[in-house]
């Protein structure tokens, strides 16, 4: 692909103390694609999120969207375009689905404090319309049957859509999702994947972080894995996990056992290519 990436790290790192989380980590993000980050436990993966959302101030390197650096303030880099999603659910539990949806919204708008003091005809019109916004993402998103349901007594599966939604509601060029799978079964699993391809639809560039890897090689685009803080392998799934030093290092298996994982894997997608075709699958399946 060409032309500027749409989001680009160079060279970040990341040290804490003594402790070098991140090793100039470097990551090209292109308009319409789906990137995952994959590594084992402790490997840098929700650091280097932090570091791309200005959570943490990198030690080295730099993070830019469209070719413009991107500031070290979480709620500046939101409204410049990068939205995301946390390991840990961080809903609003006592606000409703809508009310936290329009929480995201919010940091859209462009009301000046005049305007929500005296609650005037300009004020009532943005509400509106952050409202309506929020029910068409929470449609996109399959939870508009449940919008007036507090957040606290949906289903997990829908806590974890419900946050797509509301990262949705800032208008995102790039989305981050820290682990939107973790404790889902199979068929909340696969629903999020389609919901991910049909994100990417809309005009809007994915990196996930997964430790579920068939989820990951069956999404991506391109894969980049982290070892130890390192970029140790990037390139197409078929290329990463047909890499023995990715089983290795992040399967922990022995050498003798790479080869068994390799055809795993290979048998597993052959299988699953199948019935998504049976099935008339989506475009974004046959990527
Ligand atoms: N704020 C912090 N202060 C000190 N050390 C930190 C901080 N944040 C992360 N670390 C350390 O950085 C390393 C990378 O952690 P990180 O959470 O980024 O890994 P991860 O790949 O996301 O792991 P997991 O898959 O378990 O979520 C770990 O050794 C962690 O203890």
């Amino acid at each position: 692909m060409t032309g500027t990436p749409v989001l680009a790290a160079r060279d970040v790192s990341m040290v804490f103390g003594g402790l070098t989380a991140l090793s100039e980590v470097n990551l090209t993000l292109d308009e319409g694609q789906i990137l995952g980050l994959i590594g084992p436990n402790g490997a840098g993966k929700t650091t280097f999120f932090n570091c791309l959302t200005g959570l943490y101030t990198p030690t080295r390197g730099t993070v830019t969207l469209r070719g413009t650096r991107l500031p070290s303030d979480p709620a500046a880099v939101t409204v410049a375009g990068v939205a995301r999603t946390f390991q840990n659910i961080r809903l609003f539990p006592s606000m409703t689905a809508l009310e936290n949806v329009v929480v995201g919204r919010h940091s859209r708008m462009k009301q000046g404090p005049l305007a929500s003091l005296f609650h005037g005809p300009a004020y009532r019109r943005g509400e509106q319309a952050a409202r309506d916004r929020s029910l068409e993402l929470l449609e996109f998103v399959g939870l508009g049957r449940v919008h007036d349901e507090l957040s606290r007594n949906l289903p997990y599966g829908d806590q974890r859509r419900l946050e797509i939604a509301r990262a949705l509601a800032t208008d995102p060029s790039v989305l981050l999702l820290d682990e939107p799978t973790a404790g889902m079964n199979p068929q909340e699993t696969e629903a999020t994947r389609q919901l991910i391809f049909a994100i990417r639809e809309t005009g809007v560039a994915v990196v996930v972080i997964e430790h579920d890897t068939k989820f990951i090689f069956s999404l991506c685009d391109h894969v980049s894995v982290l070892v130890q803080g390192k970029l140790l392998v990037e390139g197409t799934p078929d290329v990463v996990r047909g890499d023995p030093r990715v089983i290795e290092a992040y399967l922990g298996k022995p050498p003798d056992e790479v080869e068994a994982e390799v055809r795993h894997y290979a048998d597993e997608t052959a299988d699953h290519t199948q019935v998504i075709e049976l099935d008339g699958g989506s475009e974004g399946d046959k990527r």
